[in-house]
């Protein structure tokens, strides 16, 4: 079958031809590097079928990163599978001079090819003119065609082109540089624009209109002061959203799913099975469903935030900002998401299309302190920090908070950093970025952006978060030998049959169960383990438990300590972990050891949503391994020497 190519910059419109052309949905976005790997369609025109690939935007056919070898890999060899007949190079009307280093770079292979200037509509109301007459002269071997992707003007034209039959021409490999020769590919670069300059001055001619609306709110939005305070102010509505709206569904999928496994076990007999679905598949679902609301919300807001061009102004303002470390301006919004929740924000760095710029930010993501740390924090810091004012005004509970979240980015960064080193990867130092038009955000595309989003944690995440916590329920509800049996057997039962009693009762024998459980044996193994750090088997108990999710932490210390309803009461649990003696006299929740905790839960990776979705993400095991790997180490070593020092 015919096989033709959509090459072309970001950011161009190469995915709406190709879905003008084959009806296909590809996700179109106004932001460079919306398709990161190449699709293909089909089409038939006069009969014959054709195949279209829709290739990732790209500046250059030589590569900068892992997602561009693929032009690259695709049009350096005629014997690849995907190598095209004919090439249709898409160019952004509005800027010619930057689109031209594509264009020549393929038409000195020597390819059938059309050159289609896109975004006419847009480069005449800029007052661009583009003689093509001009433009034809200087590139003879290629046919030009005017489109307007968004409405479909131009399309029949194209069509034609592509039904025609073309005469097999020899393709001639001798312009192509080799992959890695940088300094040739900078040469060639240079000499090129050159050569472009003269065409684009004598095709291109530009009324002087008056400064567009683009251009008159950029003032605003990329300016060195104002730039950074609307975009934080941009965030903060974001965050107080996701946090403050996403809290009541998040609530009724809480309640609902309580009160459905309460309900279950009315109507279900006793046993095993019951156990499983109640504590085990029940919760486990409700893990996921929980998410559900943070994420849509979150990429709703991003969707329209990238619809309108805007991210691309964030990506520029906050580019220079994050080099340093490794990162580029795209990592900003996945790592300020990762406030309220990791998940949503590793799912977002979907548009750096670097892999390594990627891949460290999905690395460090975790290490900003999530809505999920906030109880362990809130009770921790309630335990061991005294309510005083210091300095005049400040709280030292909450400079102990905000140090909390503090030390998270600062270890973000400093870790994204040292991930840099390992990398050490030439990239060419040219970077370009052009600023989109702003333009009205589509909600279909949307709505389907929240959809795909959605769907992807729930079916490839949410088997994994099932998984372990049927695993979790396991270790909780079985134990060696009869013991759970033999030790909650000798929980004496109430004399009077008060409701008050009999829940105290069951409480306590839940915590005996625990106990003995193997979650319980887990508990006490790693007690040596953790004792240098100052806790003792019942904190590993809920170190374990909280491997699940963060918020586990407080719920297994209840359990343990045989308190009931933490949610009603607080409190409770404060005031029994306040007199908790170890076998010295001296209490378990001291500073020193409620700090090295709170450290331990900065560092730790203790979230299986978010495992699984770097699993998802990063399509391999070896990455969430090498997360938990060097969160764990860090976690460790950082609860043990706040310990050392505070004892
Ligand atoms: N006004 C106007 N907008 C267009 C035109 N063609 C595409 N767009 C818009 O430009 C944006 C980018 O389109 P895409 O099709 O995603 O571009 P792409 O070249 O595939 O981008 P990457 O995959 O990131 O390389 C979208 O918001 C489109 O709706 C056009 O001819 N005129
Ligand atoms: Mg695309």
């Amino acid at each position: 079958m015919k096989k033709i190519a959509l090459f072309g910059n970001p950011n161009t419109g190469k995915s709406s031809l190709f879905n003008r052309l084959t009806g296909l949905r590809q996700h179109v976005g106004n932001f460079p590097g919306v398709t990161v790997d190449k699709h293909s369609g089909f089409l038939t025109i006069n009969g014959k079928e054709l195949e279209l690939i829709d290739f990732p935007g790209t500046y250059s056919i030589y590569p900068r990163s892992k997602d561009e070898e693929v032009v690259y890999n695709v049009i350096s060899d005629p014997k690849n599978p995907n190598f095209p007949e004919k090439t249709i190079v898409v160019l952004d009307s509005t800027n010619l001079e930057r689109n031209l280093l594509l264009f020549t770079q393929i038409y000195d292979l020597g390819l059938e090819l059309a050159l289609v200037l896109n975004m006419t509509d847009v480069a005449s109301r800029n007052g661009f003119d583009i003689n093509i007459l001009a433009l034809e002269q200087a590139f003879p071997a290629a046919t030009i065609i005017r489109t307007n992707a968004r409405i479909g003007t131009g399309l029949s034209e194209l069509k034609e082109w592509m039904g025609t039959d073309s005469e097999p021409r020899r393709t001639n490999q001798s312009s192509l540089l080799a992959k890695t020769d940088i300094q040739g590919q900078i040469a060639d670069t240079n000499k090129r624009f050159e050569r472009i300059k003269p065409i684009v001055s004598q095709v291109v001619s530009r009324k002087q209109t008056e400064a567009n609306f683009s251009n008159k709110l950029d003032k605003w939005l990329i300016h060195p002061l104002f730039g950074y305070l609307i975009f934080l102010a941009i965030l903060l509505v974001i965050f107080q959203t996701v946090f403050t709206l996403a809290s009541y569904p998040m609530d009724w999928i809480d309640m609902g799913t309580s009160s459905f496994a309460s309900w279950l076990g009315t109507v279900m007999p006793e046993g095993i099975f019951t156990s499983l679905v109640i504590d085990g598949v029940i919760p486990g679902i409700g893990g996921v469903l929980i998410f559900i609301p943070q994420i849509a919300l979150l990429f709703f807001m991003l969707a329209i935030l990238e619809e309108t061009g805007y991210m691309a102004r964030v990506v520029f303002i906050t580019d220079k900002l994050m080099r340093p470390f490794g990162l580029n301006g795209k990592s900003v919004v996945p790592l300020l998401s990762s406030a309220a929740c990791a998940i949503p924000g590793i799912m977002a760095t979907r548009t750096i299309s670097s892999w390594q710029e990627r891949l460290t930010t999905i690395l460090v993501a975790p290490l900003i302190s999530c809505s999920a740390r906030l109880p362990v924090y809130t009770l921790l810091i309630g335990l061991v920090i005294p309510s005083k004012i210091v300095l005049g005004v400040l709280n030292l509970q909450g400079l102990v908070l905000f140090a909390l979240y503090l030390l998270g980015v600062v270890s973000a960064l400093l870790v994204a950093w040292v991930i840099k080193q390992f990398f050490r990867k030439k990239e060419l130092s040219v970077f370009l970025l052009e600023m989109p038009d702003y333009k009205s955000p589509r909600w279909a595309n949307v709505g389907i952006e929240v959809f795909e989003k959605v769907k992807i944690f729930v079916f490839d995440a949410g088997k994994i978060i099932l998984a372990i916590s049927i695993i979790l329920w396991v270790l909780a509800s079985f134990g060696p030998g009869n013991d759970m049996e033999k030790y909650s057997k000798l929980v004496k039962a109430p004399i009077i049959q008060s409701e008050e009693a009999v829940i105290d009762y069951e409480t306590q024998v839940a915590s005996v169960k625990l106990e003995h459980s193997y979650m319980g044996h887990m508990g006490k193994f790693i007690e040596p383990v953790i004792t240098p750090l100052g806790y003792d088997w019942k904190m590993g108990i809920s170190l374990i438990a909280s491997f699940a999710a963060r918020e586990v932490f407080v719920g297994s210390l209840a359990t343990i300590y045989s308190v009931h309803d933490t949610d009603d009461d607080p409190k409770q649990l404060m005031d029994k972990l306040k007199v908790q003696k170890r076998d010295d006299g001296t209490p378990t929740y001291n500073l020193a050891s409620g700090l090295s905790l709170l450290v331990f839960y900065v560092f730790a990776m203790q979230c299986m949503a978010t495992l699984a979705v770097v699993k998802r993400e990063t399509k391999s095991w070896k990455w969430p391994i090498v997360q938990v790997g060097y969160m764990g180490v860090l976690a460790y070593l950082g609860a043990y020497i706040t310990y050392i020092i505070f004892k």
